[in-house]
């Protein structure tokens, strides 16, 4: 809120925007943010000015793992699937023998090598490496998909920030003052062990371990969005590992240092992400309100650091969670410690 407003009118948009929305500090969504706006506009007749200065968008392909920024982007206006925003690469002539087959998958081009020659892309301005992003599509299946979504409803979700709703299933911790309390948590879900299991098939996540899973639920009336950010790094490792389910949307990835590039990667309804490397510590990743289209609920799990891995300083500690969250048997912790990047 700008500081102009009257300590009155800032007191009752806090207070309106606590009732109907998860957000605080600088977090808004669209039910505290046209509160917010309407009041202002009122006050002090300001408007949001758009930015028009020209953005540099690099789209990532999911087979060549390269990110390509085009002379011209096609977009289907009419259509509201966000795939039809990323240029199609012309790879349908792939062998068989450069994937790698999902249980769960109808599809066989999965976990292509990096650099396939076989992958063309058209209208090319600018073309640049995108380390660490693994894409591994139709993880689960159409009807997995309908019964983890019923399993997932069948706990309540808690508002959360910027119009999303959460689910927690990990220990409590306090980022900032680097603690964490077990005593709360009970492990993984019992629907989410065929998930681990699936995963270890796949040579990218032979050796991940989750510790935490947090399901996040967006839907585009509550203008759900999250904000470009980086996960903690102290308490969780390398590789998040998000299951995309309900709808289709897209990953922003961003640099302080560079504010007008960006890598948009596809999150395809039932794909799973890994994200690791320079995605993971070098550029920030956030989802926009405008990707977000209908529903989407996004399950993301996460490995401990190496502090909390053997031979680090905190290895008990973490075997002790590893053990815990790998029973299986968990319920999702509850609002108030709940752990999160913000
Ligand atoms: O919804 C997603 O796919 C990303 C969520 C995320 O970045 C986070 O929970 O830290
Ligand atoms: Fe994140």
């Amino acid at each position: 809120m700008p500081s102009s407003l009257n300590p009155k009118l800032e007191t009752m948009l806090a207070e309106t925007s606590n009732k109907i929305c998860g957000c605080k500090g600088i977090r808004s969504c669209r039910l505290c943010k046209n509160t917010e706006n309407e009041v202002q506009a009122l006050f002090t007749g300001n408007h949001n000015v758009q930015s028009n200065v020209e953005k540099k968008t690099c789209y990532f392909c999911v087979h060549c793992k390269k990110a390509y920024q085009y002379t011209r982007v096609d977009s289907l206006a009419e259509d509201q699937s966000l795939q039809s925003s990323f240029p199609e690469c012309q790879n349908e002539d792939l062998p068989n023998n450069t994937s790698v087959p999902s249980p769960g998958a109808t599809s066989n081009v999965l976990e292509l090598k990096e650099d396939n020659k076989l992958c063309q892309h058209k209208n090319v301005l600018h073309k640049m490496n995108f380390p660490g992003i693994t894409i591994i599509e139709n993880f689960v299946s159409p009807d997995e998909e309908f019964s983890l979504d019923a399993a997932i409803k069948e706990t309540p979700f808690q508002k959360s920030q910027s119009g999303r709703q959460k689910q927690d299933f990990g220990p409590k911790v306090n980022f900032k003052k680097q603690k964490i309390r077990v005593s709360s948590f009970n492990g993984l879900p019992s629907y989410s062990r065929f998930l681990f299991e699936r995963m270890g098939a796949h040579s990218c996540l032979k050796d991940f371990q989750p510790v935490e899973l947090c399901n996040l639920e967006y839907c585009s009336e509550r203008g759900a969005h999250i904000d470009p950010h980086f996960d903690d790094a102290w308490l969780w490792g390398e590789r998040l590992v998000t299951l995309n389910l309900m709808s289709d949307s897209c990953l922003t990835f961003t640099l302080d240092e560079d504010p007008f590039l960006e890598v948009r990667v596809p999150l395809l309804r039932r794909s799973l992400i890994v994200v690791s490397a320079e995605a993971r510590y070098q550029w920030k990743h956030g989802i926009s309100e405008a990707d977000v289209i209908g529903r989407r609920v996004a399950m993301t799990f996460r490995e401990l650091s190496e502090e909390f891995s053997r031979g680090g300083s905190k290895e008990e500690e973490g075997k002790h969670l590893l053990t815990l969250a790998l029973t299986f048997q968990g319920t999702a912790i509850q609002p108030s410690n709940v752990p999160h990047w913000d």
